[in-house]
């Protein structure tokens, strides 16, 4: 469990005053920012690991190592940072999204949560959509039911485990699973809620047509509050003790990891629209606040934490393909050979963008003078470009294609703990011809969930908490030339291999 700031994260300085502590819950593990609420000081980072689970596609998580995570995380980050519990004034949780927690009357878990990247609701996610048609939930809900949404999730627990589901009385997201823990109150915010295929963005509220079509009571969802800065309550007493932070403190609702990192690197409806951002974690993303909500397959059309829009794109494979391409081959994950020949497309896990659920990893062009170097490059390249092709969808659906309006120059903000790799930044770099901003903050996930604890303490809108505290800043790197001879291969074997290989 490390306990001290990533590289590059914002000047440790001192504390002068009260802190906050942003919570991020993701996919493999919990890092909780402890943060000076005057200067967004980052003074200490608290990690906790989780433990995934599952096979052929099934990614499971127990939500009760949730919340022990948090609060090991909450304990390293205050040991770390010297900061006595008394100092800290709020606490906010930003979460993996779309994962589906039920849970029993007592708030205790029926069943592992099944995550954003388990695929096994597949055959649900298709009957959903050929029910109401791409149309249809475009048009409702921004949002096409793939795999990845907590509806096909819950229509995947009706048919396999019943009983789970006749005998849930809540049904939750990582994130506001975790909120109400800390406070006791049932609440999300639309950015989350805007991933679950059961709320509207254009309405503000769960649609009942798609409440209906899955049996789903909205009794047993979070009411949801209208930002990620609000407060949701006030730390209880048990939850106090066990986390040994002051009872009484205010909780803000929270958001999604994706709508966290948007507030964190200030934008939204506050500040910066239609900046686009890469995000490489155990997801790619791709996304931007925007005033406008897309409607195309390949982009979801999710809310931020502030009211504005956040259209995203997901791959599935992104850091721990290439990470298991280069334990394949033994390989430092630094040691890769770009613009080698082979063409690998590292969808271990199926893939969501495109949407290709039963895909596995696919090699071409290997031959006897491939080395090992150009295999790892190839999985670094696969997993980029199928990145950067979702951020042409997304930049085409939001009008912010390059051609349109000379968005080319717009520079593409790198996060997430990829952003910390140097193959991972040059082959961004390569493949996308774009200039680069490298944000100093290396946490955004969690430092947007401080912003958001600083709005819930503070009253002021938590992407002007943000900006205040300045972590969007970051170094520039220039473009290079697109490498678009690597692009085209590639682009030739997805489109050739998408129906037969991968299907
Ligand atoms: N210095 C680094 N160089 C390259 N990759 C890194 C580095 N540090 C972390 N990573 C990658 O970042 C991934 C974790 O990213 P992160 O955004 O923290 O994950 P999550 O998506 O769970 O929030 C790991 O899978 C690892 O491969
Ligand atoms: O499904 C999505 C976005 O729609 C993922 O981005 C998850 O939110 C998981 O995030 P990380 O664990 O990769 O941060």
């Amino acid at each position: 469990m490390t306990s001290s700031p990533g590289p590059g994260g914002p000047a440790s300085g001192g504390r002068t005053g009260p802190v906050v502590i942003g919570v991020d819950s993701s996919t493999q593990s919990t890092k909780a920012a402890v943060v000076d609420v005057d200067s967004g000081a980052l003074l200490a980072l608290g990690r906790a690991p989780h433990t995934v689970t599952g096979t052929d596609g099934a990614r499971r998580t127990d939500p009760e190592l949730w919340w022990r995570a948090l609060a090991s995380a909450v304990a390293d980050g205050l040991r770390s940072a010297g900061v006595p519990a008394r100092a800290v004034s709020g606490i906010a949780v930003a979460g993996q999204q779309h994962g589906l927690v039920v849970l029993d009357r007592a708030g205790r878990p029926l069943h592992d949560a099944l995550l954003w990247n388990d695929t096994g609701s597949a055959p649900q996610a298709r009957a959903l959509t050929e029910e109401l048609g791409a149309d249809g939930w475009l048009a409702r809900t921004g949002v096409l039911p793939v795999a990845s949404m907590t509806a096909t999730k819950w229509q995947w627990l009706r048919e396999h485990e019943p009983r789970v589901a006749e005998a849930a009385a809540a049904v939750r997201l990582p994130h506001d699973f975790l909120t109400e823990r800390l406070c006791g109150t049932a609440v999300t915010d639309p950015g989350d809620a805007s991933g679950t295929c059961w709320y509207s963005t254009a309405d503000g509220g769960y649609d009942p047509v798609l409440l209906e079509l899955t049996g789903m009571d909205e009794k047993l969802l979070s009411p949801v509050a209208p930002g990620g800065g609000d407060r949701a309550g006030v730390l209880t007493a048990a939850a106090a003790a066990e986390l040994g932070l002051p009872a009484g403190i205010p909780v803000a609702v929270g958001t999604g990891d994706n709508m966290a990192a948007a507030v964190g690197l200030g934008l939204g409806r506050a500040g910066l629209l239609d900046h686009p951002v890469v995000s490489l974690g155990t997801s790619g993303t791709v996304f931007a606040a925007s005033r406008t909500r897309p409607a195309v397959p390949e982009v979801a059309g999710f809310a931020s934490a502030d009211g504005a829009y956040l259209p995203l794109g997901c791959t599935l494979n992104c850091t721990l393909a290439v990470d298991k391409v280069a334990q394949l081959l033994g390989l430092d994950r630094e040691r890769a050979e770009l613009g080698g020949g082979p063409v690998l497309l590292p969808y271990l896990d199926g893939e969501r963008t495109p949407d290709l659920p039963h895909a596995t990893g696919l090699l071409t062009g290997l031959r006897h003078a491939t080395t090992s170097g150009q295999l790892l490059g190839a999985a670094y390249e696969g997993a980029v470009f199928t990145v950067l092709r979702a951020l042409d969808a997304l930049l085409a659906a939001c009008r912010l294609d390059p051609a349109a309006q000379d968005t080319a120059a717009l520079p593409l903000r790198l996060v997430g703990g990829g952003a910390r790799g140097r193959t991972w930044v040059e082959t961004v770099r390569r493949l996308s011809g774009r200039p680069l901003v490298l944000p100093e903050a290396t946490e955004l996930v969690a430092l947007g969930a401080a912003a958001l604890a600083g709005s819930a303490v503070s009253g002021t809108d938590p992407v002007t908490v943000a900006t205040s505290w300045n972590l969007g800043r970051g170094r520039e790197l220039p473009p290079l030339e697109r490498d678009m001879e690597t692009w085209r291969r590639i682009d030739s074997v997805l489109d050739a291999a998408a129906g037969p290989l991968l299907g």
